[in-house]
Order: structure tokens, then C-alpha cells, then sequence
């Protein structure tokens, strides 16, 4: 496949179709260990088990504070989804994105609408990601866009409901699993994402089509999540995630009956910095094509967001601004700043 001159939105997997991979799409690496499948160490953090976290087993909080603190992210087991329901999410995410175009496109995001389907690059500068996607908003109930939600496979709404359901559970249980992990009043995160009827859950189905100079792209490229905390479903044959820690690339493991949580930059401003949201990225895999699925629980925009008060001592000050509706700093500096949670930072 040699790199053109072409520079269209559509689809990411209609290119893989054309052959040729448009320049845009091509990324400068500054460093080799950036690419494809290079031998990168996998990453060493632990598996918290979500049932002792339920029983406020002490050595599981133990662990679950240095995970969120260190890497920011783990994988969570035990958490009492089937796997049943975990592989057919993956199954009909899948079938959504096998279907043809017209089909598909019967979703496509319409005007400046974060929802729907499509390439997602035109809300991006800079180069592309190697990323076709479906975004439905499915919390709060009442602002759901039905008319983005894909009638085939018959089952997606019905599926996609029951999951939305479930994480929205595992996240609250999480969110005060996390408070406890810091001695904090079990609410408190909760206060942050969970307790208010209009705190959002985005479900954002990523689909990476494979791509034979995969080395040349990048599935998506290396951010932080914007929301209080992801819920990520991870292919269950295609690897691809990585993460930063200490300056060194991570690949995540694939363990099918595994949820990936990540701590998001919500939640690295609500715990004053104590909790990371980590740095990540996406590679692509040269033969096959990889499906992930994101949840992502943001609180209400009017909500103010701020370190919790019991986190600031005299030892740590305030590190972060308090403010409403961080997704709009999040949009705003995605093009021009590495970490957009860097624009909310004070600096003494
Ligand atoms: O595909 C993945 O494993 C990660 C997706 C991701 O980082 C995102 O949707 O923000
Ligand atoms: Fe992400």
C-alpha cells in the first residue's frame, strides 16, 4: 500500500478496500518503540477481583489504590458479568461494523453530533487515527438518540441496554470501592459521577480495521480519557492497547472475561492528583481487524468538579481548578495539548 495524496472522511475501513493508505493517516514515530509489534514488555499491574472489593476486603483496597495511583488502570474480574454478555457485545459490535456501508451509514453522526457512526477525524487535527466508530450516549434514559442505535443485529438496543446497565452498576461499586481505598467517606467519588440522575455514560464502539503498513498508522493516538473513570472491553483475540507508565510503553494484556478500568481525568482532578489518569494509545494489527468497547462515565456538565477537600493538605495543595463541564476544556485543547488536563492545573 503506498501512501497518497488522498484526503477523504470516509470510512477508515473503506480505505483498507481502495488499498491505499491516505497520507494523513501516515504518523511521524519520533521513537521505534511507538510501532506496531514491537517486542514492548507487557504490562505488570494487578487484576483486582471486583467481588472482594464488594466485601471491603482491605488487602483488595490495598491493591486497588496502588493500581490507580501507579499505572491508573487494572483489570477488573470477577465482576460479575457473564461472559456470555461480554462476547456478545463483542459479537454484535462486530456485526454492526461487517455491515455495508448504506447500512451503516443509516447511523451516521449528522452535523457537529458527537453520536452515531463514522470516522471520527474531523473533529481531530493533526494526523489521523487508523479509527472507525460508533458513539451512543445511553445515560441519562431520557437523551438517549434512539435513531443513532443500529437495528441490525436485531439484538444491539436490547444488548447494549442490559450492559449499560451492568456497568452503570460495576462504576458506581467502583467509584465507592475507591473512596474506601483512601479512607474517604464511601460517597465521595460517587458525589463526583453517580449520584445525579443526568450523569452521562458514553458507549463508544471503536473499530480498527487492519492495515497492512500498520506500522506507518496508529489505531488511535496516545491520550488521556476525559471522563470520570473507562469501562473498556477489550477484543478478545486482537491485542492492541497500550499505556505509559514512567515514560515506557505497556501492552495490556488480553484476558477475555476482563473489564479494563482506567482512571480518567475527572477522577485524577477529584482525587487531587493521587489517582492517574493514564496516557494510552491504540496500535494496528497488520492482518486482522480489532473491535473495542469503550463506556465512559462523565459527570453532568453543570455539575463543579474539584480535588476533594479532605485530599488537600498541607503536603499536597490543590493542584487542579474547580470547574463545570470539563469536556468542553477536554475538546477544546485536544488538538494543542498533550494532556488537556494540564490546561486546569494550577501551577504554583
Ligand atoms: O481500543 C482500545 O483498547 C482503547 C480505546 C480507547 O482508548 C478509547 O476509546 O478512548
Ligand atoms: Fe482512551
Amino acid at each position: 500500500m503506498a501512501p497518497t495524496a488522498a484526503n477523504s472522511l470516509k470510512p477508515v475501513q473503506e480505505l483498507v478496500e481502495d488499498g491505499v493508505v491516505p497520507e494523513k493517516y501516515i504518523q511521524q514515530f519520533e521513537d521505534d518503540s511507538q510501532v506496531g509489534d514491537s517486542p514492548l514488555p507487557f504490562m505488570d499491574g494487578p487484576t483486582i477481583d471486583f467481588s472482594l472489593l464488594l466485601s471491603s476486603n482491605q488487602e483488595e483496597l490495598a491493591k486497588l489504590r496502588n493500581a490507580l495511583s501507579s499505572w491508573g488502570c487494572f483489570q477488573l474480574v470477577n465482576h460479575g458479568m457473564t461472559i456470555e454478555l461480554l462476547d456478545e457485545v463483542r459479537e454484535m459490535s462486530k456485526q454492526f461494523f461487517k455491515l455495508p456501508l448504506d447500512e451503516k451509514e443509516k447511523y451516521s453522526s449528522v452535523g457537529d453530533s458527537l453520536e452515531g457512526y463514522g470516522n471520527d477525524n474531523v473533529i481531530r487535527q493533526g494526523n489521523f487515527n487508523w479509527n472507525d466508530k460508533l458513539h451512543l450516549q445511553v445515560y441519562p434514559e431520557h437523551k438517549r438518540q434512539l435513531q443513532y442505535w443500529p437495528h441490525i443485529p436485531q439484538h444491539f438496543s436490547t444488548t447494549l441496554d442490559e450492559y449499560s446497565v451492568k456497568t452503570k452498576e460495576v462504576s458506581e461499586t467502583l467509584l465507592k470501592a475507591m473512596s474506601r481505598s483512601l479512607n474517604l467517606e464511601e460517597n465521595r467519588f460517587f458525589e463526583l459521577w453517580g449520584d445525579d440522575k443526568e450523569d452521562i455514560i458514553h458507549a463508544r464502539f471503536n473499530f480498527y480495521p487492519r492495515c497492512p503498513s500498520a506500522k506507518q498508522v496508529v489505531g488511535l493516538k496516545a491520550h488521556t480519557d476525559g471522563s470520570a473513570i473507562t469501562v473498556l472491553l477489550q477484543d478478545k483475540e486482537v491485542e492492541g492497547l497500550q499505556v505509559l507508565k514512567d515514560a515506557q510503553w505497556f501492552r495490556v494484556p488480553i484476558i477475555p472475561q476482563a473489564l479494563v478500568i482506567h482512571v480518567a481525568d475527572q477522577l485524577e482532578i477529584a482525587s487531587n492528583g493521587i489517582f492517574k489518569s493514564p496516557v494510552h494509545k491504540v496500535v494496528i494489527n497488520p492482518q486482522c481487524d480489532r473491535i473495542s468497547i469503550a463506556m465512559l462515565p462523565i459527570p453532568n456538565s453543570e455539575k463543579e468538579i474539584g480535588p476533594l477537600k479532605e485530599l488537600i493538605t498541607k503536603e499536597r495543595p490543590q493542584l487542579f481548578k474547580r470547574l463545570n463541564n470539563y469536556g468542553h476544556v477536554y475538546f477544546k485543547y485536544m488538538a494543542t495539548m498533550e494532556r488537556q488536563i494540564d490546561a486546569v492545573r494550577i501551577n504554583y
